[in-house]
């Protein structure tokens, strides 16, 4: 198949879905993602589009435990698309019909993993809402829930026209709208069709349902209990999440955390699938969300987020939700409120603190029951791919698997007073020796980058990116943790533009705490250029790169090789090159490697978002 969406080139269909088809991809960097492409029809409504780009920034809020996650949403033309993480395997569907129910420890992870997944959801303030067989994921993993993130149309006849499933709770099949309860309901058709084959309504997996009491026949113990309290008609009578969860993990006594209050049922329109819900715990009045696309202040006008010094405290700490679509037209009016631009609290696993404990029980369970979803012969590390390996790993920056190339000296950034500060979770554990090869994706709090002693501006890491501000004519180069001295490297950084003005990209072979190094920039503008920094003057080699949207997430791949006649350096863009120029003349020795902000042009600074940086010998 030889299709493009956006900047994925289509490998094969995976499935149809009620709102669109799903393709297996590769990105630019050549790494396996789903996208799914919205069916026309849908993409022809202003208003549903809209819904679905808020919905897809929600989405990507959600943590990964146990969930599918949300990568990008984009438009190629009148192409509405979403990319999530690639998840090899089948779907409870269509394992249950070529395989028949699963049992024991297998039912046992699915029943878990999927409720950690709804807690991870709900966190975040969002309602799944359309929790069905088909849409859990047997991966290499683990079972993983996806299919949040996609607005569906309004109304329940239009739904079952989609794809209702059996599994949608009756106050959704009555069109009075659903929430957290809902999605209880749904985890109780999920656990009664993967045990028995049968959906609530006692017909297969996704078909509409009857709402008569559910036949729980072939479902034992504290599964059936709590499946059969999910499955209750009237949504307050169902068990919270956390209920089942601390029932499925032993954390407490059954009868005692069954007894509690369930979580009131916080009903949502019925044509929002995906809406951002007011969640338990109050937004600090302090913690604005940036807006979509935020404008440069007009002359004479404060600006509305401004570059301090490193660091200096951050009144608004970055979220991955405050980065904008750029990929985006600008949204037609302002968002509805209790949209996905609403604020979040960020310590969204802190509500309770039974819960990372228990999340932590559910995963250890989960895993567990791997073994039972992995089909005869499959080799589950070796084939997960480079993301989910990430996931497994624990969402923070890795060493990656392989022999360190480098010598063991030292590196000695500037500590803490240009130190990141973080508002992903508190850690007291130093930042972990590291050499090549070396992945961050930012999925942690980014421990361990430095800012370079003759930086400005500020710079911070939280779930999901690295976002880098320069403020007028500032220059902000940010040190990777490495342990050792880097001679030759290619580094491939994902980033993209915010707002401002001037030139952002990677860097090797720094040297005097930055001041010296090779440069790989792009500026806001659309040239690249390589630059030999340190040297008066700077030494620049520069060209436009057609069709380059900064705005947009670019993929940089900057390589620095030393070689008989000098050191090359080679930039690629977007996987085409698009530079090369040999250093003949006292080529720099081995230094540091990172990622930088520079603002330029007199204006009012450069904010940029690194989105993932690796670094291979
Ligand atoms: N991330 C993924 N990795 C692998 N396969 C996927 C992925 N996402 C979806 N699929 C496959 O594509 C099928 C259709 O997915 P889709 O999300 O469109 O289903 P759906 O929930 O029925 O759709 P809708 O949400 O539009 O009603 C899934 O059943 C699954 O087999």
């Amino acid at each position: 198949m030889n299709t493009v969406i956006g900047p994925y080139r289509v490998v094969r269909r995976l499935g149809q879905g009620g709102t669109g088809e799903v393709f297996l991809a590769r990105d630019p960097e050549g790494r396996q993602v789903a996208v799914k492409v919205l069916h026309p029809r849908l993409t022809a409504d202003p208003a549903l589009l809209q819904r679905f780009r808020q919905e897809a920034e929600a989405a990507s809020r959600v943590a990964r435990s146990c969930t599918v996650p949300v990568l990008e949403a984009g438009l190629d033309g009148d192409r509405a698309y979403l990319v999530t993480e690639y998840v090899e395997g089948q779907d409870l569907r269509r394992r249950v019909e070529s395989h028949g129910p699963l049992t024991g420890s297998g039912l046992d992870a699915l029943a878990v993993s999927t409720a950690v997944a709804l807690q991870a959801i709900h966190a975040a303030g969002v309602v799944h809402l359309d929790l069905k067989p088909s849409a859990v994921l047997l991966g290499p993993l683990g079972p993983r829930v996806t299919g949040f993130g996609v607005a569906r149309p309004a109304g329940p006849s239009d739904r079952a026209e989609e794809g209702a499933s059996s599994c949608t709770a009756p106050e959704q099949a009555r069109g009075e709208g659903g929430g957290t309860a809902s999605d209880v309901f749904a985890w109780g058709g999920v656990v009664l069709y993967a045990a028995t084959g049968r959906g609530p309504s006692t017909g297969g997996a996704d078909r509409p349902a009857g709402h008569a009491f559910p036949d729980l026949t072939g479902l034992h113990g504290a599964l059936r209990d709590l499946a059969g309290r999910a499955l209750a008609e009237d949504p307050g009578s169902r068990p919270s999440v956390q209920d089942i969860l601390r029932t499925l993990t032993g954390a407490t006594d059954p009868a005692t955390s069954l007894a509690q209050p369930p979580t009131a049922p916080a009903p949502q329109p019925p044509n929002s699938a995906l809406t951002a819900q007011a969640p338990p715990a109050p937004q600090p009045p302090n913690v604005p969300a940036l807006p979509l696309n935020p404008p440069s202040p007009a002359p004479g006008e404060a600006d509305p987020h401004p570059v301090r010094p490193a660091g200096e405290a951050d009144p608004h700490p970055v979220r991955p939700a405050d980065l904008p679509a750029a990929v985006w037209p600008p949204p037609p009016g302002p968002a509805p409120a209790g949209g996905a631009d609403d604020p979040v609290p960020s310590a969204r696993w802190g509500r309770s603190i039974a819960v990372p404990i228990l999340a932590g029980v559910a995963i250890s369970l989960v895993i567990a029951g791997i073994a039972f979803f992995m089909p005869a012969g499959e080799d589950t590390a070796g084939r997960a791919p480079a993301a989910q390996q990430a996931t497994a790993a624990g969402d923070t920056a890795q060493p990656l698997p392989g022999p360190a190339t480098e010598p063991a000296a030292t590196l000695s950034p500037s500590p803490s007073a240009t130190s990141s500060p973080s508002s992903a979770e508190p850690t007291t554990e130093p930042a972990p020796a590291r050499t090549l090869p070396f992945r961050d994706d930012f999925s942690g709090a980014g421990r361990g980058w430095t800012a370079a002693a003759s930086g400005k501006g500020r710079h911070q890491a939280s779930r999901g990116a690295y976002r880098i501000t320069a403020g007028a004519d500032a220059y902000l180069p940010v040190i990777a943790p490495l342990t050792a001295p880097v001679k030759n490297t290619t580094i491939t950084a994902k980033v993209r533009v915010l707002r401002g003005k001037g030139d952002f990209g990677v860097f090797c072979r720094g040297l005097d705490e930055g001041a010296r190094r090779y440069e790989f920039s792009i500026t806001s503008s659309g040239d690249a250029s390589i630059v030999k920094s340190g040297e008066a003057p700077a030494s620049v080699k520069h060209v436009p790169v057609p069709g380059l949207r900064p705005a947009r997430l670019i993929v940089l791949q900057a390589a620095c090789r030393s070689g008989a006649t000098g050191t090359r350096l080679s930039l690629s863009v977007n996987g085409r090159k698009v530079l090369s120029r040999l250093d003949r003349k006292q080529p720099f020795a081995s230094g540091s490697i990172g990622m930088f902000a520079h603002a330029r042009d007199g204006g009012s600074g450069v904010d940029v978002s690194f989105n993932s940086f690796e670094a291979r010998p």
